[in-house]
């Protein structure tokens, strides 16, 4: 066909499809259940808001109060009894106010999914660091005692064999996302066997929040190889498998095991792997990469999210982006989460170098693990970290040896980042963020993302007290921002992989993508970087509000369904193809991808007659 001739029956078949790409509104959700199992199903359970006509229709006479009580009531008296708890638990501890904040949200949840979701959503800054980090780590780490009901499924190394058969125990008939862990990295807490499953479901929280993924159709999954955590494998109540981890094939057979039944069962979703410790997850996802339609959210989240920021730093000293190559960006940890910073943020290097590999000259990272500054001259090179080590180990290179201390390196390098992905907390002491005073950069950027809360390199207020007032300033968990006096405030930004890992998911789900290549993650990145105003970027702001994440989260999953149409990677996802995808333009795929954002309202559950 002539160029011509396409555009006109590609502008005949948008008119033709213009129905579709009005607003849809969701019809009844019919329910096959009747009287108590109503009730006791989260989803289409309604409380007392169950109008008459439904009470009569399903079996529900008798068996609630006859008043009926509308969402708004309902929704109200749910954020009252959540004041209270705050208004009673004054003077308590932070630990134990955030525990029961989480305990008081999770009962709704088990009890009533649609007032759950609601509630969360509009208030989603102040229930995040509940649901999500940092609370979420103190309930993994208590899990056993908040046990009360399972959320999710378990695949255990006892179900060798079995995996294709249980995964039909999931009551769902589709899934779209599905999270899963191993539970042995879990935040900066370390191996806490099945009771990591709480990232799980805390993530697949967000995605409902953010991305509108149906929350029917959602999987939170723990694979539980055992655990070498001594003090669970010795607690005669601890509820995983009370042996060591499994390690070599005998762990992969399992993930192979699950991943092959979870594919069978839904071909089309999206699965995100969660906080494997780090050789696990550069193994997987070199595995299964190009095999199913995955991601690792701690390797590739992170790095779209700390790039993102990377590149806010620099319009913050008012350069253009293409001075990122010039930057001195110290790296503070070199697990799975900041080699894949470091990986993200070379190839953006390389990019804007116009596709040069990057030489030692224009080599911008100094690395740091737990032995001090990598080097060349490293015994036992990690080859995943090769790249990034320093070419000179003679001290040739400002000074410093293999090994060197971040102290002395930041001393010497004068860099204008840096990052910390180390999972120690305080690890940026007064005398290190005091050096960040002689940084090159006239706005130094600090970012702390180790989460949660006490594993933060640095705290916000110690970082605007002791490297200045002009700092850019970023933590994994949140903190209040700071008061400098004089009516100034130190802006507080949270760099965590929430603002990309629902767009992610959403965009791959919804363009069918057979896989997740780097130009939809860096489609993501640059979605995010480019949310942010030069105005906000003077105050020191280069995260959004988590309060916009929803309107993040849609933009963001518009741009990877943009990047996965332009690759030929999507398939297209339920009645829309890959044909109908690429006539999309960007404001038409934007309108598809909100219109399939689930959103929480009571919907009629019988057909009106
Ligand atoms: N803000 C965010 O979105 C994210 C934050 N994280 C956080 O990053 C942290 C690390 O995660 P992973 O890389 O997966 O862990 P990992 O265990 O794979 O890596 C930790 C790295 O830190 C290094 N390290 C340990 N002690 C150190 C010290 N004293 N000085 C310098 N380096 C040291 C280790 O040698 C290792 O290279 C965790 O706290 C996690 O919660 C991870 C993913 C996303
Ligand atoms: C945020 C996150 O994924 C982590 O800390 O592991
Ligand atoms: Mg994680």
């Amino acid at each position: 066909m002539g160029g011509r001739m396409w555009y006109l029956a590609r502008d005949a078949w948008r008119l033709s499809q213009a129905r579709w790409l009005s607003v849809a509104i969701p019809g009844p959700c019919i329910v096959n259940k009747r009287g108590t199992d109503i009730l006791h199903d989260p989803w289409f359970n309604k409380d007392t808001g169950f109008p008459l006509t439904e009470r009569d229709r399903l079996g529900l006479r008798g068996l609630l109060p006859p008043r009926i009580i509308s969402f708004e009531q309902q929704y109200e008296r749910f954020m009252e009894s959540y004041r209270s708890l705050e208004h009673n638990t004054q003077g308590e501890s932070a630990n134990v106010v955030s525990l029961a904040k989480w305990r008081l949200l999770n009962r709704l949840h088990d009890r009533n999914e649609t007032l759950y979701y609601r509630v969360l959503i509009d208030n989603i800054e102040d229930f995040a660091p509940i649901i999500y980090t940092p609370t979420v780590g103190l309930v993994c780490q208590n899990y056993g005692g908040l046990f009360r009901r399972p959320r999710g499924m378990y695949f255990s190394a006892k179900d060798k064999g079995e995996m294709m058969s249980m995964i039909y125990n999931w009551p769902a008939q589709e899934v779209d996302m599905i999270v899963i862990t191993d539970g042995s990295r879990i935040l900066g807490l370390g191996d806490l066997g099945v009771q990591g499953i709480g990232i799980p479901i805390g993530k697949l929280d967000m995605y409902v929040a953010a991305a509108g993924i149906n929350p029917r159709r959602v999987l939170p999954v723990m694979l539980d190889v055992g655990t070498n955590n001594k003090k669970l494998l010795d607690d005669s109540l601890y509820l995983g498998l009370r042996q060591p981890r499994l390690d070599g094939d005998a762990y992969l057979s399992i993930v192979d095991e699950f991943m092959k039944a979870a594919h069978a069962r839904w071909p089309k979703a999206v699965v995100q792997f969660e906080d494997f410790q780090m050789k696990w997850a550069f193994e997987t996802l070199d595995r299964y990469r190009k095999r199913y339609c995955m991601f690792n959210d701690d390797v590739q989240g992170t790095a779209g999210v700390a790039l993102a920021g990377l590149f806010g730093a620099v319009r913050a000293q008012g350069l253009p982006l293409k001075e990122f190559v010039n930057q001195k960006i110290i790296v503070v940890g070199a697990g799975s989460a900041g080699l894949g910073v470091l990986k993200m943020a070379k190839q953006a290097v390389s990019k804007l170098l116009g596709g040069e590999e990057n030489s030692s000259a224009n080599n911008p990272f100094w690395v740091l693990d737990k032995d001090g500054l990598i080097t060349k001259g490293r015994k036992n090179l990690d080859p995943n970290v090769a790249p990034f080590a320093r070419s000179c180990d003679s001290g040739e290179i400002e000074g410093l040896t293999e090994g060197a201390r971040l102290l002395e390196v930041v001393k010497k390098v004068k860099p204008h980042v840096l990052l910390g992905l180390s999972g120690v907390g305080g690890i940026f002491d007064e005398q290190i963020l005091k050096a960040m005073q002689n940084s090159t950069s006239p706005r130094p950027a600090i970012f702390a993302m180790s989460n949660p809360t006490m594993n933060a390199e640095c705290t916000a207020s110690e970082a605007f007290k002791y490297a200045g007032e002009n700092i850019i300033f970023a933590s994994g968990s949140p903190f209040d921002n700071v008061d400098l006096g004089n009516g100034k405030i130190g802006h507080v930004n949270q760099a965590n992989n929430m603002y990309l890992f629902p767009g992610i998911g959403l965009g791959s789900l919804l363009s069918g993508a057979r896989f997740i290549s780097d130009g939809m993650l860096q489609a993501a990145s640059e979605c995010l970087a480019s949310y942010i105003t030069d105005n906000e970027i003077q105050k020191g702001i280069v995260f959004p509000s988590i309060s916009s994440i929803r309107k993040i989260t849609a933009e963001v999953g518009a741009a990877v369904v943009l990047t996965a149409v332009e690759e030929s990677i999507a398939e297209g996802h339920g009645n829309i193809g890959f044909k109908e995808l690429s006539y999309m333009s960007k404001g038409e795929t934007m309108a598809y991808v909100s219109r399939n954002m689930w959103y929480p309202i009571y919907l009629p559950l019988i057909q009106e007659k």
